[in-house]
């Protein structure tokens, strides 16, 4: 059954060019809470701190929160792209990413050869990836380009591709950011009704947002972070108050 439990985890991501001394005390002595050194006295931003959350099956967690607060990092890190510092993170379930575009697309491979590489990795049959390869294609609508190296891509096709791919297929945990939903407006039309499935159809969704009207539509909690930290936890109403208040 899906479930994610996170204890205690932290995040830090070491600042190399910050090398020099004088530069060093002078960012610290301006005492940004986020920048601190660690024990290889490097100078390293505190992404996440001490977060300790448990999201079980059913869950649609919404992450909010300011610039800046955490959000994509925490995103990323559920995903297996960071490893915590510290604190323990239990992630169980087949989990599918909207995060980056880029991620997981082999830029030397086709948009095609992608699909199938996708498909191979996650184990299906022959007959299962021509189905996805079939769905995948026909969604993006690259037209040629899908049989063109991805590196000659547009962001915007980049963007068709990984959604094609990802969407083809329901996760059980699905980890989205929002900016997966601001595509040009012909794309999203046809992205709406393929999201909705794989919103509700997977067991545990968590989308990193700043629009409160996707969090009411889609959530059913949220975890609002500020400066690396959870500031509240609680359902939509709790967090944002009632709808139309
Ligand atoms: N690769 C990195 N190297 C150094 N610092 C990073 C890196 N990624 C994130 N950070 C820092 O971690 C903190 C959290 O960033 P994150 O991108 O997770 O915030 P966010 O809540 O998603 O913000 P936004 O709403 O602007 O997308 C920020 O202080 C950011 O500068």
């Amino acid at each position: 059954m899906a479930s994610i439990s996170a204890r205690g985890l932290r995040i830090e991501f070491p600042l190399y060019h910050l090398a020099a001394r004088s530069l060093k005390k002078r960012l610290l002595a301006k005492a940004a809470i986020r920048l601190k050194t660690d024990e290889s006295n490097r100078v390293v931003v505190s992404a996440l701190s001490e977060l300790t959350f448990d999201i079980s099956r059913g869950e649609r967690v919404a992450l909010i929160g300011t610039n800046g607060a955490g959000k994509t990092t925490l995103l990323r890190t559920l995903a297996g792209i960071y490893e915590p510092v510290a604190g323990q993170l239990e992630v169980h379930g087949e989990v599918g990413s909207l995060i980056d575009p880029a991620a997981g697309i082999d830029s030397d491979s086709t948009g095609r050869e992608n699909i199938v590489l996708r498909g191979l990795y996650r184990g299906m049959s022959e007959s299962q990836i021509a189905l996805l390869e079939a769905d995948a294609a026909e969604f993006a609508g690259l037209g040629e380009f899908l049989d063109m190296p991805t590196r000659g891509y547009s962001a915007g096709m980049q963007v068709r591709l990984s959604f094609a791919i990802a969407t083809a297929i329901t996760p059980q945990i699905l980890l989205m950011d929002e900016w997966f939903l601001a595509g040009d407006a012909d794309f999203m039309l046809k992205a709406e009704e393929r999201l909705t499935r794989l919103v509700t159809g997977a067991d545990i969704l968590v989308i990193a947002t700043h629009d409160m009207n996707v969090v009411r539509r889609w959530c059913t909690r949220v975890i609002k972070l500020e400066a690396g930290r959870i500031i509240g936890d609680g359902t939509v109403d709790e967090i944002l108050g009632p709808a139309g208040a």
